[in-house]
């Protein structure tokens, strides 16, 4: 693979972004870094720019200006040498595709050689672990529609694990989750997390957001705020980046 990260540099750098859908501003001047080893809860309401955020830093979305770097280098060459991992929102897959709990893991293996390549005795090792670390290994040869919400999103994060990730992007990840699959997630990410791995999460969960991020951020296509969880998630900034007084006060 022809990705070469740049030793000392944020493993995720997003710099002055902006991107339009036609004429749809989805992100504006969006500017956040994330070091290696760190979790960080990404807060908006909807349409606020989280999923095109997520798409930048994965190359899959070009900004019409600023830039993007996953460990000084290209973000679409990051994603392509499985760099970056993705746990997508549920509503994003197809989860009546004829694949495996286990072929699911597998595609973390494959990078961008596509299902052309053989697997290899390591490829199997290393999705063996990660169904062991999801907790998922009896159930590997389910089909992926046939799991629990939170055990869909664990074979994900599986995913990421068994493909190296060292940049892992969750959309939603305790979206209809059970509180097993959301204790077990939480308990792995901080585990990847201190391996060294730079963590970017969506959610809705407030609550939840300070056991388990070291930092939050506010988005409304601008960043408008980024911190640590329990600054950032005081009742006027989650005002702002909402648009509406979670006090009860009136305006
Ligand atoms: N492919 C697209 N074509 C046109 N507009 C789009 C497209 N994708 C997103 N948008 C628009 O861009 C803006 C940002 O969308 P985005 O999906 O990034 O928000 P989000 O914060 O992830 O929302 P949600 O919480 O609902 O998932 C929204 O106004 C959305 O309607």
């Amino acid at each position: 693979m022809t990705f070469h990260p740049i030793p000392g540099s944020s493993a995720v750098d997003v710099r002055d972004v902006t991107v339009h859908y036609g004429d749809v501003l989805a992100l504006d001047k969006a500017t956040l870094s994330l070091d290696p080893g760190r979790i960080c809860g990404l807060i908006g309401m909807n349409g606020s720019g989280k999923s095109t955020l997520f798409k930048a830093v994965m190359g899959i979305v070009k900004p019409d200006s600023g830039t993007v770097r996953v460990f000084g280098g290209s973000p679409a060459e990051a994603r392509r040498a499985g760099t970056v991992g993705y746990v997508p929102q549920s509503e994003g897959v197809d989860w009546a595709f004829p694949v495996s709990v286990r072929d699911v893991v597998m595609m973390g293996r494959y990078g961008g050689l596509g299902f052309t390549r053989r697997p290899r005795a390591e490829d199997h090792d290393a999705v063996a672990a990660a169904l062991d670390r999801v907790e998922l290994a009896h159930l590997a040869d389910r089909q992926i529609g046939q799991l629990s919400g939170g055990q869909r999103k664990r074979a994900f994060v599986a995913r990421g694990i068994a493909q190296g990730a060292s940049v892992l992007l969750l959309d939603e990840p305790f979206a209809g989750v059970d509180k097993r699959s959301e204790a077990t997630i939480t308990r792995l990410l901080r585990e990847l997390a201190d391996d060294g791995a730079a963590i970017l999460i969506s959610t809705h969960d407030l609550h939840a957001l300070p056991d388990l991020a070291d930092e939050a951020v506010l988005l409304l296509h601008r960043v408008l705020m980024h911190g640590a969880p329990g600054e950032v998630l005081k009742a006027e900034n989650i005002a702002l980046a909402f648009g509406l007084d979670v006090l009860g006060r009136k305006p």
